[in-house]
């Protein structure tokens, strides 16, 4: 098992490259079985997560070609979808990625079937589809769930409009995908906002696709008969920029995030603005100084784009730890996303919690000790925590790192921080 050991009291200095979007490159790797020929995405970041899903496709019968460094941007993936023989995502690959659902309106839409076993919950909570079969079914699919899987159907799915019951990235993705090869028009009202909605309609209109409105909460599809091949760069990740961001200002350090999206973090740049920090945008770059201040801790409510994103929720619990004053963070997306909070305990935090509520009241020093990593910002958020921490801070269970992060350790080390990998 893997390890990551962390020597805490460096001010992290200097430049990182933001890599492709793990929560856009999953959908939309997924996308391309609607196509009738080649599709090719570039900016693809190197995650266990991409692994997970280009097997995926692999075992539905799609062609894989991967050209490391062929693109000046991350490495880039051709799936060919051409070869597709079956239409069946076993629980093997589903259970250890729930990313892995989204195969099922693109399969549907293409075949007329498609057997996806259900993700089921996990570390965050307990994570239901419903709303996803739901938008499926309006769109004319007879949906069962039988023996753990989401058994669908539909000789040809018809546009309708669909109102979501509440707002679901997942579920938005799944029945966007679905409306493309739909016949008429669709229209998805209390669609989810997501930058990773928008980019994976860019992809999907590069492949042929008709769709207005995607950012927005009302997304209109055109359906067409066929999608062909097509090519589509991944948008950076914002959640990765945002953890290092949090990583800067923690250790009262000056860093430039290259090679990113700040359209895309403005509920992020606030809170570190609140924090303290002096935030310069460009285009494509964020540089934040902290110029060797403590942090002001920040209040925080988790909400659907564009408010503060839950998978920013544990980097800014580990800020608010060593923070100045008491910051309050309120979970509204998942139940269960507080895992971080017992292992951020054993580093000498002053955490609270009260149900979906945390009341952190910043202490000036946590000291180093062994702690476990229970999900991706979970991992993240005791990687940042180590980072400011006396003396050795030893990160247990890191696979749940490898899932979202490429490269974590030396871009953290290229910014000054002591951290290396154990095997
Ligand atoms: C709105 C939101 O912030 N979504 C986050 C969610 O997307 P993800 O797509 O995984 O989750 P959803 O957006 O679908 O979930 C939002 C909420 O809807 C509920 N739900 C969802 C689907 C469904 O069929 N039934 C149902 O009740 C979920 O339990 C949750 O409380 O996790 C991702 C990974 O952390 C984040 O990148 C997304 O930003
Ligand atoms: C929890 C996350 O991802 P997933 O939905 O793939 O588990 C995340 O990106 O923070």
């Amino acid at each position: 098992m893997q390890k990551i050991i962390v020597q805490g009291g460096r001010p992290l200095h200097g430049d990182v490259h933001i890599s492709g979007a793990k929560n856009a490159v999953l959908p939309i790797l997924c996308a391309t079985l609607l196509a009738d020929g080649p599709v090719e995405i570039g900016n693809v970041p190197h995650l266990h997560d991409v692994v997970t899903t280009v097997k995926l496709l692999g075992e539905l019968g799609a062609g894989i070609t991967v050209d490391e460094g062929t693109l000046c941007r991350g490495s880039g993936i051709t799936v060919d979808p051409t070869t597709v023989h079956s239409q069946v995502a076993s629980y093997e690959l589903v259970k250890t990625m729930r990313a892995s659902v989204l195969v099922l309106g693109p399969l549907l839409a293409k075949y007329g079937h498609a057997e996806v076993s259900l993700p089921g919950g996990c570390a965050i909570g307990s994570r239901p589809v419903d709303l996803h079969i739901k938008g499926l079914q309006a769109l004319g699919a007879e949906i069962v769930v039988e023996g753990g899987f989401i058994k669908a159907r539909a000789s040809r799915l018809k546009g309708a409009r669909h109102v979501f019951d509440m707002v679901s990235v997942g579920a938005t993705e799944n029945v966007l995908m679905a409306a493309t090869l739909a016949e008429g028009e669709s229209v998805l009202e209390n669609a989810a906002m997501e930058p990773e909605i928008v980019d994976l309609a860019e992809c999907l209109k590069a492949m042929g696709a008709r769709i207005e409105g995607a950012g927005s909460n009302r997304i209109l599809v055109q359906g067409v008969d066929r999608l062909q091949g097509g090519r589509h760069d991944v948008v950076p990740d914002r959640i990765e920029t945002g953890t290092f961001l949090v990583a800067g200002a923690m250790s009262g350090g000056r860093i430039t995030a290259h090679r990113t999206r700040p359209d895309t973090l403005d509920a992020v740049l606030d809170k570190l603005r609140q924090a303290g920090a002096d935030i310069g945008v460009d285009a494509d770059r964020i540089t934040l100084d902290m110029g060797g201040r403590r942090p002001a801790a920040v209040n925080i409510t988790t909400a659907p784009h564009p408010g503060f994103p839950t998978d920013m929720q544990a980097q800014f619990m580990a800020l608010n730890c060593i923070a100045e004053g008491v910051g309050v963070i309120n979970e509204t997306i998942f139940e269960n996303r507080f895992m971080h909070v017992n292992e951020l305990l054993r580093l000498g935090a002053d955490i609270r919690v009260d149900g979906h509520t945390a009341v952190v009241r910043g202490v000036p020093r946590l000291s180093g000790a062994p702690v476990m990593a229970t999900d991706l910002r979970a991992s993240a958020s005791l990687i940042l925590a180590g980072l400011v921490a006396d003396g050795e801070t030893t990160i247990d269970r890191i696979y749940h790192l490898d899932r979202g992060y490429e490269n974590i350790e030396e871009k953290l080390s290229a910014l000054g921080a002591s951290i290396r990998r154990v095997r």
